[in-house]
């Protein structure tokens, strides 16, 4: 019997792996099918949702908090609306946060008889880093756990390592799992049909989240250490035992801005920035005001390295304000806010 119910990527990997990118090179080379988009950041101000292309519509963004903890009821219930809304769409594609844990995110799926009869989970998706993906491994637990669950791993900005490096790396993706096919691209440019991977059914599913909370248990003893900063429910997450976090250290600050910056001061700053906090530091991307400037600017870092691109023009109706999200560990929002302060005209 013909499934029709929408098929579902999940879009994970780890902060600035290039989800985004690969995102519009999907919507882009697949100009006939409508999309419908969910967006989740970690970080209470939405910056990805305008970075899509054809952002005006069919994007839904889910911010403030990390889609796999506190969001994942209004992750179930962005689908009931979207299910019942107007727009319509033939493929869903969930774009997590960098930090999030996809089984949990494909646990969603599962969890409601309503959403299971209308959508079929297709893939998930894991794009790393060729640059990071080795020492993020090393450091981060969340981010073994994406490569873990995914049925797809990307290897992004490839051509910038070496071929024995990427046989390397390919070699321990494959030592963490055997099971996901490895494709290595640039930009997002994959070649592979990754829409249509039919690599999910229910049984599945159920037998990767079963292997996941396996696995976490040898996680139970890990240092939950939250501060103010930290976006995810305490109490939720005391009552939700099997769901352990393990990127409660990592903070997101962000900041908007009325004042136009000057660009020369701002570029000056972070580069300084990112030169003494780079290792920390996983991400930074805003959509800037500076003086004099008749386009918004996007600034986008990934670790040590910034790029500056110019995006669209500010129209009349726009209000011109910088929007500025930084990701790390231990990152002082105080002495990040009086550091922006000096960078204005
Ligand atoms: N040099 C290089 N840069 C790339 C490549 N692919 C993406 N980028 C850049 O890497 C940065 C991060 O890309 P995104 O697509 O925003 O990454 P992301 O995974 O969505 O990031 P988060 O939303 O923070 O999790 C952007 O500046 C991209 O232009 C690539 O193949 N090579």
């Amino acid at each position: 019997m013909k499934d029709n119910r929408v098929p579902v990527t999940i879009l994970t990997g780890f902060l600035g792996a290039g989800k985004t990118t690969l995102l519009n090179h999907l919507i882009t080379t697949n100009p006939k099918i409508k999309f419908a988009i969910i967006e989740n950041e970690f970080g209470d101000i939405g910056i990805d949702n305008e970075l899509v292309v054809g952002a005006d519509s069919g994007i839904f963004e889910m911010s403030n908090g990390c889609i796999c903890c506190t969001l994942n009821g209004e992750l179930v219930q962005t689908l009931v609306d979207l299910v019942n809304g107007e727009h319509e769409f033939e493929h869903l594609i969930v774009e997590t946060t960098g930090i999030a844990e996809p089984d949990a995110v494909a646990a969603a799926f599962v969890a409601e008889p309503a959403i299971q009869s209308r959508f079929r989970l297709d893939a998930t998706i894991c794009l790393v880093d060729a640059h990071h993906a080795e020492d993020i491994l090393e450091e981060r637990e969340e981010a073994k756990r994406q490569i873990t669950f995914a049925d797809y791993i990307v290897i992004n900005k490839a051509s910038e390592v070496s071929t024995e490096y990427l046989a390397k790396l390919e070699q321990i993706l494959r030592a963490a799992n055997s099971f996901a096919a490895i494709e290595h691209c640039d930009y997002g440019k994959v070649t592979s049909d990754i829409l249509n991977l039919n690599a999910y059914d229910v049984h599945q599913v159920e037998k990767k989240l079963d292997h996941a909370h396996t696995h976490h248990e040898h996680h139970h003893d890990h240092e939950h250490q939250c501060d103010d900063s930290c976006s995810h429910g305490h109490e939720k997450h005391h009552e939700h035992h099997h769901h352990h976090h393990h990127h409660s250290d990592i903070v997101t600050h962000s900041f908007i801005i009325k004042a136009p910056l000057d660009v020369l001061k701002f570029r000056h700053w972070l580069n300084v920035l990112l030169m003494i906090q780079g290792k920390h530091l996983y991400r930074v991307k805003g959509i800037m005001n500076f003086q004099y400037q008749d386009k918004k600017a996007i600034v986008q870092s990934v670790k040590q390295m910034c790029v500056f691109t110019a995006g669209d023009d500010w129209s009349e109706s726009d209000e011109r304000l910088t929007k500025i999200v930084f990701i790390g560990k231990h990152l002082r929002k105080d002495i990040l806010e009086k550091q922006l302060k000096n960078c204005l005209a």
